[in-house]
């Protein structure tokens, strides 16, 4: 047993220890040996076989995740495009959150009205001031200067609003419920949602706590929700008075685009046993505040796809919550408002929403960190920039570059889609393909079709690339 034990690590055995019985006790040693390297043999098998096995697993699950990223600057129309999936691939779970956008709905709807009354005001007061000759603003000489001078416009206008008070009381009591206590600088909204808003907003939410329940409303939705019914013929009033009227026509209010659909439609929405439809769960305006994640299943071909929708909040001091996100999408939706020619940040005054757009698609085609992900465009709002242009709005007003093209929705849908190609075509260094479209997001046949389109495109490219990994 000495010999086995001065044996050395590179095999020599030293001379001294040589002996007869020693050679008997080397051919037993070199069995017991070969015993154990054939079980080391079996064992790092195995573990060949398992790690390949893990790998083949993880490359599954890759295959089988697919990572889509919304992004676009606010008010794009991301996280509509993301309730659009929603109803596509999972309609059961926007009907059990219908409650929850009642006081989305109610907020929207207070804040316009805020905002008129605002907006009369200014005009009240312009209106009555005697201009002095740098004045530049419009004069009020006109037909709508002396409705906005008429005593008897603004006294009307006045026992509306003081009618109207307790409602405008609750707009931010609702913002407040609405954004779980959280407020942010910088936005005219004032709402702002994260994952999990829904929960905030009724009392033992049943989606928070996964009950299967339908969701039932909170005090203040409640309170809000009475308040609106007892005072909907007020808001209509004020609505359909001259005065707003004339500002709506001369494109001087400036509300949130979906305000217009429900202002319209306030005697539904002033009903006591009132819920969300579908439009209006599509329409209303809502903030949103970091990452929000949401995840559906897809089949296609057969297979089912795990499939994860990250819906980011857009505003230029939102953005950089979106890198941490990147190095493992599978693909960007980026969504573009062409609607928004005429129209400025709210973070910034200066720079043209259009504008804001080309710089941040040109961020996203040349990041090296989404190097592998396919890239869509959806050029949206479509549907507005008809509206907008056939209302009078003179695109090279805002676009000095857009020159003397026609002034038609061909012409300029055609000039910012070719704007966009032109960024890709310049920045995107990765040799990706960019498949564009023109949406009107509210419009739900065309929009299931876009997406039912794209989603399968997303997955047949996504297949290839990881099958090639
Ligand atoms: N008319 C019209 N309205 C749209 C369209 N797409 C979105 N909207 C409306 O535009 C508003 C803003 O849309 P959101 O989806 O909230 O915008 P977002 O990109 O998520 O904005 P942030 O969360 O602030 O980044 C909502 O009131 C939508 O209903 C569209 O194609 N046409
Ligand atoms: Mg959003």
């Amino acid at each position: 047993m000495a010999a086995v034990s001065t044996r050395r690590l590179d095999g020599h055995v030293p001379s001294s220890s040589i002996s007869t019985p020693l050679i008997c006790d080397y051919k037993q040693r070199n069995s017991h040996l070969l015993f154990y390297d054939e079980q080391a043999e079996k064992i790092s098998n195995l573990i060949d076989e398992e790690i390949k096995r893990e790998s083949n697993r993880q490359r599954e699950a890759r295959r089988k995740e697919v990572k889509v990223m919304l992004l676009g600057q606010a008010e794009s129309g991301k996280s509509t495009l993301q309730k659009q999936f929603q109803l596509y691939y999972a309609s059961h779970s926007l009907d059990s959150e219908r409650p929850s956008w009642r006081p989305v709905v109610y907020f929207n709807i207070i804040k316009a009205i805020r905002m008129i009354l605002d907006e009369l005001d200014y005009q009240f007061n312009a209106a009555s001031k005697p201009r002095d000759k740098d004045d530049r603003r419009p004069s009020t000489t006109t037909s709508s200067g002396s409705l906005y001078r008429s005593p008897e416009t603004q006294s009307q206008i006045a026992a509306i609003r003081t009618r109207l008070l307790p409602l405008i009381a609750m707009e931010s009591a609702l913002a407040t419920e609405l954004s779980g206590g959280v407020s942010v600088g910088g936005g005219k909204t004032g709402a702002f949602v994260r994952t999990g808003w829904q929960a905030l907003v009724g009392p033992g939410s049943a989606r928070g706590q996964g009950n299967g329940r339908p969701m039932r409303n909170s005090e203040t939705t409640n309170l809000v929700a009475r308040t609106m019914s007892s005072l909907g013929g007020e808001v209509e009033k004020l609505w359909k008075h001259q005065a707003v009227r004339t500002l709506v026509h001369s494109r001087k209010l400036r509300l949130d685009d979906s305000a217009g659909f429900f202002l319209d439609s306030i005697k539904r929405i002033a009903e006591p046993e009132y819920m969300p439809s579908t439009d209006d769960i599509l329409s209303v305006r809502l903030q949103t505040l970091g990452v929000m994640e949401h995840q559906f299943v897809i089949s296609l071909g057969g297979s089912t796809y795990n499939w994860k929708l990250y819906d980011v909040g857009g505003a230029r001091g939102q953005r950089h919550a979106w890198m941490p996100y990147f190095d493992d999408a599978t693909a960007i939706i980026f969504l573009a408002p062409i609607s928004a020619f005429d129209q400025y940040l709210e973070e910034d005054a200066r720079t043209n929403r259009i504008d804001d757009s080309l710089q941040l698609f040109t961020a996203i085609c040349s990041n090296k960190l989404l190097s592998k992900a396919h890239l869509v465009l959806l050029l949206n709002k479509a549907d507005l920039l008809k509206k907008k242009l056939k209302a009078g709005a003179k695109v090279r007003k805002y676009i000095t570059s857009f020159g003397d093209r026609p002034n038609t929705y061909e012409s300029v849908s055609e000039y910012f889609r070719s704007h966009f190609v032109q960024v890709h075509r310049r920045k995107d260094t990765f040799g990706r393909a960019l498949y564009v479209h023109f949406t009107s997001m509210l419009d739900i046949k065309a929009t299931q079709s876009i997406i039912s389109d794209v989603g399968e495109a997303i997955i047949r490219q996504h297949i290839a690339s990881v099958g090639l990994a």
